[in-house]
Parts: C-alpha cells; sequence; structure tokens
C-alpha cells in the first residue's frame, strides 16, 4: 500500500530549525520518490486548524501526517485532531527551542533517523497526555507536556517575548538556558495565590502559590527536570506546587532541580499525583499549556487522562 504524507512544518521552529530539517525531510521523500504534500504554518494556532482538516478528511493507514516544529506546533497538532474526535496517528520530529515532549519520549534529534523511523513503522505507540476542562472558558482541550499557573507561565510570556535571541550556549546540558535567565526575571516580579487542588477525590487548599502545574513527564522549560517522579506512559498525572520562597532559597534550591532532584523533598515543593485532578484559583494568575501563554484568570480546571497514537 503507497501511503501519502501530509507533513505540518513550522520553518520558524527552533530559530530556523524547523525549514532546516523541511528541507532534508523534502529531499529524503524525493529521492525515495514518496508522495508527499507540505502545509507549513503561516501563524499561531494554524497548526490546529490544519490539522482539524486533516483530521476531517483523512482516516485511514494510507494517510500519514508528520510534525515538524516544537512542543507548541505539536501541542496545536494533537489538539486540532483531538478537537474534530480524530484518531490519525502522527509522527514527529522535533525541530523546536524546548523539545521537552521529544525528550520525555526518547525520540531522537536526528531528523534523517526519526523520520526513516516513521516511514518504517508498522503500528503506533499510544501515547498518554491530559484532557482539560477550563470550565471559565468553557473550553476543552489537551495538554501533552504540562500546564501551569504563576511563574511558570510568567517564564513562558517572558520567553515567548523574545523567541530569536532565546537560544544562547547552554550550561549544565539544557537545550535552552533562555529559561535560566527569564526564571530570574520572572521571579522577580512574582505573585502568589491561593489555591484549591483536588486529586482522586481528595481536596486541599493550598497558601502563597507560586505556581500550580498539572505534569505528564518530568520537563519543563527546555530539559528543566521539575518533577523528577512523573513518567510519560506512567498511567497517571501529578500536580507540582511550588510555594514562595525567598531569592536566597532559590539559589539554594535550583541547583537540586538540575542535578538531585531532591528540590521536591524541601518545603517548597508539594507533589501529588493520580488520574482526576481539578484545581480551582482563589486569584487570577498567568497560564500556560506546553509552553504557550494562556491569559490571566482564576482558572476552574479539570484533568483527566487522554492518549494519541506516534508513529516511531
Ligand atoms: N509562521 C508562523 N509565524 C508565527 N508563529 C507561528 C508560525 N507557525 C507557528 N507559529 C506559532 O509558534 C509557536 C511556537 O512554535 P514551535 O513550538 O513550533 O517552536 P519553538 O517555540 O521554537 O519550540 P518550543 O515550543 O519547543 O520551544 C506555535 O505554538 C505556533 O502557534
Amino acid at each position: 500500500m503507497d501511503v501519502y504524507y501530509h507533513i505540518i512544518a513550522n520553518f520558524n521552529a527552533g530559530s530556523g530549525k524547523g525549514k532546516r530539517i523541511g528541507f532534508e525531510v523534502e529531499k529524503i521523500l524525493n529521492n525515495r520518490n514518496i508522495p508527499f504534500v507540505f502545509h507549513q504554518t503561516k501563524y499561531p494556532n494554524h497548526g490546529f486548524e490544519i490539522a482539524q482538516k486533516l483530521g476531517q478528511t483523512l482516516s485511514d493507514a494510507a494517510n500519514r501526517i508528520i510534525v515538524i516544529g516544537g512542543d507548541g506546533t505539536l501541542h496545536e497538532v494533537v489538539s486540532g485532531l483531538h478537537a474534530v474526535e480524530s484518531t490519525l496517528p502522527i509522527g514527529y520530529l522535533p525541530a523546536g527551542t524546548g523539545n521537552d515532549f521529544a525528550r520525555s519520549v526518547g525520540l531522537t534529534k536526528d531528523a534523517k533517523k526519526g523520520l526513516l523511523a516513521i516511514l518504517e513503522a508498522k503500528t503506533p505507540v499510544e501515547i498518554e497526555c491530559m484532557k482539560y476542562h477550563d470550565h471559565l472558558h468553557n473550553k476543552v482541550g489537551i495538554g501533552l507536556n504540562s500546564m501551569g499557573f504563576g511563574l511558570d507561565a510568567e517564564v513562558n510570556a517572558l520567553a515567548g517575548e523574545n523567541k530569536s535571541t532565546a537560544h544562547v550556549p547552554a550550561p549544565f546540558n539544557l537545550e535552552s538556558s533562555s529559561y535560566l535567565t527569564k526564571i530570574v526575571d520572572a521571579f522577580k516580579e512574582r505573585t502568589t495565590y491561593s489555591v484549591d487542588v483536588t486529586v482522586d477525590g481528595v481536596s486541599n487548599t493550598y497558601e502563597a502559590v507560586m505556581v500550580t502545574g498539572v505534569m505528564n513527564h518530568p520537563y519543563f522549560g527546555g530539559g528543566i527536570k521539575i518533577d523528577p517522579l512523573s513518567k510519560m506512559n506512567n498511567n497517571e498525572l501529578a500536580v507540582m506546587i511550588i510555594f514562595n520562597l525567598s531569592f536566597l532559597t532559590l539559589l539554594r534550591i535550583f541547583p537540586l532541580v538540575l542535578t538531585t532532584g531532591g528540590h521536591i523533598k524541601t518545603k517548597y515543593f508539594k507533589r501529588i499525583s493520580g488520574k482526576e485532578i481539578s484545581i480551582r484559583l482563589h486569584d487570577s494568575a498567568l497560564g500556560q499549556v506546553d509552553g504557550e501563554v494562556m491569559p490571566k484568570a482564576a482558572y476552574q480546571m479539570e484533568y483527566t487522562l487522554t492518549s494519541f497514537q506516534l508513529w516511531r
């Protein structure tokens, strides 16, 4: 059976990495006489719209979608397919700045190897992710990496303002150290809030909270292992609460985040894992889902597990 490939590509991803990988893919497919069409994303959320259309028109294994881009583009494509209830599997070639999804699943950074694996894959692999219901905005959606409220979203907002200069040589083996400086900048302006959290029926209220994050795997911001106990495909999600701390404490704890993961044993972190999560913020905070910023609001959210199919 001849397979037709639909490539959804963000050429801007990873400061031009998307374009380089796009050209490499085009060359390999042409050399092998494999039929394909490129759908280049032109603006934010275009990946969602393209995926919705493809999800409505393509239905069988004779068509394969391949995404080229960062976590944001992958998030848009999986969300677009989910919005039209399409279960079409996708292949993914990471081309972003952070690539936290690819890191959590262990996808190769080598685009050629990744493409050949997708071309040869016989059966897609099931990948867990979160389904959220935003009661305030009456919206349902998908999160692949994490959703968070507070400082993490402020960091994403600062990083997004400055994408072209975001990539600088990385200490501690992080793919992007831009987040380290953005964390300090956002930290200086931090605000705190109270939040009700319910996990598998057990409720608690937490005060003086800087971050409430729902995690599907350990990583945030390009390899920062904020939740070392989370794993992809472990049949649960985790809530990570980070309480307000001083700058000196941040300096003391941050090395633990980058090394042993011992930060989660300190009194500034609270981790609760489970399958059904709800969160109610008492005050407004900025949000982020897979690194994309959500407007400031007093969110009321519910999360459950769902999944999508990945060619790899
Ligand atoms: N042509 C475009 N112009 C402007 N924005 C775009 C375009 N195509 C996609 N986008 C937006 O850019 C956002 C970020 O892109 P993407 O995630 O692919 O790359 P990245 O930010 O470099 O990587 P990462 O998210 O891994 O840090 C996407 O969520 C999408 O909304």
